[in-house]
């Protein structure tokens, strides 16, 4: 199948970590163009993947899927760049959290399919986490293109647009409770005298241990963490105080924190 043309407008951490999944998995540099708001940006994206910076009017002419990578509340300044230049038939893939499709589609022109996504930074080791919402005017095979661009960077769900907050504080914030969590981990190491080298080391290869049995055993969390705690042992004298502090209830306020964030970010933005 011939690779279509990804443009990638803002591109920032996400923006390059998607355009990074997607050379890593096979598309040709001459596939990917970028649009960035710093020269000098422009020129480090270039010489690091060999992609090619265009303004955001070039970019809207010559790619058949124009993704958003601003933060939400810079997607419409650039939909309003972007709209006297759409040619009908051009696909809109959002990345950004909070707005809903219905924001890109008010502000392009009728009938442009608009599809948004939540994905994460594991896409730059082929690891992201993606889940795609069809908007007003995106058919099955405009779900197809998107499946085609981020199912190379990890797994792929689709999901009803109306989840999409949710997702967003799962997995689109999600690898950044897990590094605060091996963080802290790697302080404890240190604060019980290894060299942080060391509980650097211990942690990350325990943190990939332990995904990789979530993943592969099937097992739920709870039978996993089960095996680990032995009748007064360590792990529960450690449990007891996670408890104690109220990591669950943590976790669960933490969640629904970044859900509600990102629905007042849209309501900002509307
Ligand atoms: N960082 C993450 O882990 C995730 C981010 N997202 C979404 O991705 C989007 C980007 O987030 P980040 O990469 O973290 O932010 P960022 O601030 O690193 O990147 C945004 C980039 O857009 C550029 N930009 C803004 N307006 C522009 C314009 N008119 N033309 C060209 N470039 C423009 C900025 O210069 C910046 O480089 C957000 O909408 C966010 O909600 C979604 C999932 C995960
Ligand atoms: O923090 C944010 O708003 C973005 C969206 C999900 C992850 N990062």
């Amino acid at each position: 199948m011939t690779q279509q043309t990804v443009a990638m407008l803002g591109t920032g951490k996400m923006g390059e970590a998607v355009l990074a999944g997607l050379l890593r998995s096979g598309r040709s540099a001459d596939r990917l163009l970028v649009t960035v708001r710093r020269p000098a940006r422009g020129a480090e994206l270039t010489e690091k993947y060999g992609v090619t910076v265009v303004t955001t009017a070039e970019a809207a002419e010559r790619a058949d899927v124009l993704a958003i990578g601003t933060k939400p509340q810079d997607a419409g300044a650039l939909l309003d760049e972007i709209r006297p230049s759409l040619a009908p038939g051009k696909l809109v893939v959002s990345l950004c959290a909070g707005l809903p499709t219905s924001f890109f589609a008010t502000r392009l022109p009728e009938g442009t399919p608009v599809i948004r996504v939540m994905t994460n930074t594991p896409a730059l080791v082929g690891q992201a986490m993606t889940a795609i919402s069809p908007g007003a005017h995106a058919t099955d095979e405009h779900l197809a293109v998107a499946e085609q661009m981020f199912t190379p960077l990890g797994a792929t769900v689709r999901v009803p647009e109306s989840q999409q907050d949710a997702v967003t504080a799962l997995s689109g914030s999600g690898p950044a409770y897990f590094y605060l969590i091996a963080e802290a981990m790697i302080e404890a190491g240190v604060l019980l005298g290894l060299p942080r080298q060391v509980a650097h080391e211990l942690i990350v290869q325990t943190a990939i241990g332990s995904a990789t049995m979530l993943r592969d055993s099937g097992d739920h969390p709870v039978k996993l963490r089960e095996a680990v705690t032995s009748p007064a042992g360590t792990t529960i004298a450690a449990v007891r105080e996670l408890e104690k502090h109220g990591v669950r209830a943590a976790l669960l306020d933490a969640l629904e924190a970044a859900r509600d964030r990102a629905r007042e970010i849209a309501g900002q933005a509307l």
